[in-house]
């Protein structure tokens, strides 16, 4: 049922950034995934949905390398990614950058020093004083105030806390960026301009980009394709509209459901060019208007 077109896929491999095949995973008797298939193509931002327990995250930790499939094969950039040594493996895994679900931040270190994890692992080499600065220009980049810096997660909002992670994701000027629920906790308003800020980054930087939500307002406005995980694979990847047209009962229950027709009525009611050039963390009331207009159940949903 897959609506992406495989043979196109394989000839334009240099824009295939992402490249999972015939993937199995299991957990003792119970079987995740079983020849799943799919492609993330250079540029795009790719929503990955399903219901809970589906193994989007355990995808996700496929591809980065934190779960080892049972069987498969995985590229990233053109580069298998399973079996490496840890210098190939080190390599490939320089060139992305990881929201983890809740923004995993580390306690004990503060916002700054969260930033600069990556870079103090993999660039030893760097100054301090560089490190610093390279941590301190990514903190305002996601729209967090400068003086976060010294701050410590818990005296973060879950908002800030997310910009944060996302913070610590870009540290490394990735050219890939993997988003488990970023907006999941967010209040709308709030989970509104987190997708412009994922937006305006992935234009300005040119970021390819692999998120899982599970949040309707997410996927209508700033997913190029969505990937449908259900009985065990890949069910269908596509546009929302050429999802909309598949004749399965869980794609059409979740586009065509009270939360996916509401979702739907908010992204056709349209953005003004007020807020089109807004700053991310600046949003106008009009958008919350539009966000809670029609939209209360999926308060709940972004809540969730
Ligand atoms: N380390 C693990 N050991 C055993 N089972 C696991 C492990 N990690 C995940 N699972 C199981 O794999 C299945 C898929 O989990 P996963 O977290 O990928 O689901 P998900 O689709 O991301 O769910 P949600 O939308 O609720 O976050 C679940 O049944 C989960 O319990």
């Amino acid at each position: 049922m897959a609506v992406s077109d495989t043979s196109r896929d394989r000839r334009d491999g240099d824009d295939i950034i992402v490249d999972v095949r015939n993937l199995r995973n299991s957990f003792g008797p119970s079987v995740i995934h079983e020849g799943l298939d799919l492609q993330v193509r250079r540029g795009e931002i790719l929503g990955v949905v399903g219901g809970s327990g589906t193994g989007k995250s355990v995808l996700m930790r496929s591809i980065i390398g934190l779960q080892t499939p049972d069987a498969g094969d995985i590229t990233v950039f053109g580069e298998p990614t399973i079996g490496r040594d840890e210098t190939e493996a080190t390599n490939i895994r320089k060139r992305w950058g990881v929201l983890f679900q809740g923004g995993a931040l580390f306690s004990t270190l503060t916002v700054a020093e969260n930033v600069q994890v990556p870079l103090r692992e993999f660039y030893r080499d760097l100054s301090p004083a560089l490190i610093d600065e390279i941590a301190a220009y990514k903190v305002v980049m996601t729209g967090l105030p400068a003086d976060a810096g010294p701050k410590y997660p818990a005296e973060l909002s879950g908002g800030m806390k997310k910009r944060a992670g996302l913070a610590r994701a870009l540290a490394m000027d990735p050219e890939l960026l993997f988003l488990d629920e970023p907006t999941a906790g967010l209040d709308p308003i709030g989970a509104a301009a987190f997708d412009e800020l994922i937006q305006s980054l992935q234009r300005t930087l040119g970021l390819t980009v692999f998120l899982i939500t599970h949040d309707l307002d997410t996927l209508y406005a700033i997913c190029d394709r969505v990937a449908v995980l259900a009985d065990k694979k890949v069910i269908a990847v596509g546009t929302i509209d050429e999802l909309k047209a598949l004749d399965h009962p869980w794609i059409h229950e979740y586009f065509e459901g009270p939360r996916g027709r509401a979702a739907s009525t908010t992204k056709e009611f349209g953005t003004s060019d007020a807020q089109a050039d807004a700053h991310p963390t600046e949003v106008v009331a009009n958008e919350t208007g539009q966000r809670s207009q029609g939209a209360a159940a999926d308060n709940a949903a972004r809540a969730s």
